[in-house]
């Protein structure tokens, strides 16, 4: 919001199809409003109050890693770089020490594979881009420096990723903590193998998501002295019984 506009200036207007849409104040109208052109030549008459200022340097490169650096944090402003970055497949973003992570639907295994897990293991943080391994090495190290326990929130709305995002997190921890197995069976190994187990009594179809939880999960993973896992726990909380499902004959 930005009461001081003037003719010339780059702003955002609201668009109930597109959210955003870039446009260029042309002169102020009668009743305290101002004419805008939107990028699509249309011509509106907003209330400045509900514009909002866009700097037009962030057409020039692909997004910033970190919303902090925006020139404006802003609604508008932050949807537009999470764009920019995502159609170059950058899915994640920084806010400060918070991770964004904007759901590809799409397999990119390059993204998490051993050798990206290797790249993250000790790096500093916000040395290589934004990445869900990066936030759990510092809360790996986090816990190695301070002797304390660490813990992280996944959030988001149904479909956002939360569940991959949580495996994912597991799957570096795994990678950081593990040991050189003594048989095929480690814990780590038996910490990644219950989520499909989980998943197949506690998650169901949804219009949202194929493979919607439809419970909550605290999952615990403990460490020893020297940073190796030795063992693990899941407790899961908030089933969503309503949609338990039932026997042909109708006996749950
Ligand atoms: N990082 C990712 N890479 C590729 N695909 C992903 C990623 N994150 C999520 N997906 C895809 O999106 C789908 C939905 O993600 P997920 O089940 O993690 O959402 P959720 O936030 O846990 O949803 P719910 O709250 O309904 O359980 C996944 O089944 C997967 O196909």
């Amino acid at each position: 919001m930005d009461l001081n506009l003037r003719k010339g200036d780059k702003v955002w207007v609201e668009d109930k199809d597109l959210a955003w849409i870039p446009g260029d104040v042309l002169d102020s109208s009668s009743g305290n409003k101002l004419h805008v052109e939107t990028s699509t030549g249309k011509k509106v008459s907003v209330a400045p109050e509900k514009l909002f200022r866009r700097d037009p340097d962030e057409e020039e490169h692909n997004g910033v890693d970190d919303m902090t650096k925006l020139t404006y944090l802003h609604e508008p402003g932050v949807l537009y770089n999470l764009k920019r970055r995502y159609v170059l497949n950058d899915i994640y973003t920084y806010t400060g020490s918070i991770l964004i992570a904007v759901n590809p639907f799409k397999k990119l295994p390059h993204l998490y594979d051993a050798y990206m897990m290797e790249q993250y293991k000790g790096a500093p943080f916000g040395e290589l881009s934004p990445h869900v391994f990066a936030v759990s090495e510092v809360a790996y190290r986090a816990m190695m420096d301070d002797s304390r326990s660490q813990s992280k929130l996944v959030s988001g709305e149904s479909g956002a990723g939360k569940t991959e995002t949580t495996k994912l997190i597991m799957q570096y921890l795994t990678f950081v903590g593990g040991r050189a197995a003594v048989d095929d069976r480690s814990v780590e190994q038996q910490v990644l193998e219950s989520n499909p187990l989980l998943e197949a009594f506690g998650n169901a179809k949804t219009v949202r998501n194929d493979n919607s939880s439809r419970f909550g999960k605290f999952v615990e993973i403990q460490f020893d002295a020297n940073g190796r896992i030795s063992g693990a726990a899941i407790r899961t909380y908030l089933l969503d019984s309503g949609e338990i499902t039932c026997s042909p004959d109708n006996r749950p």
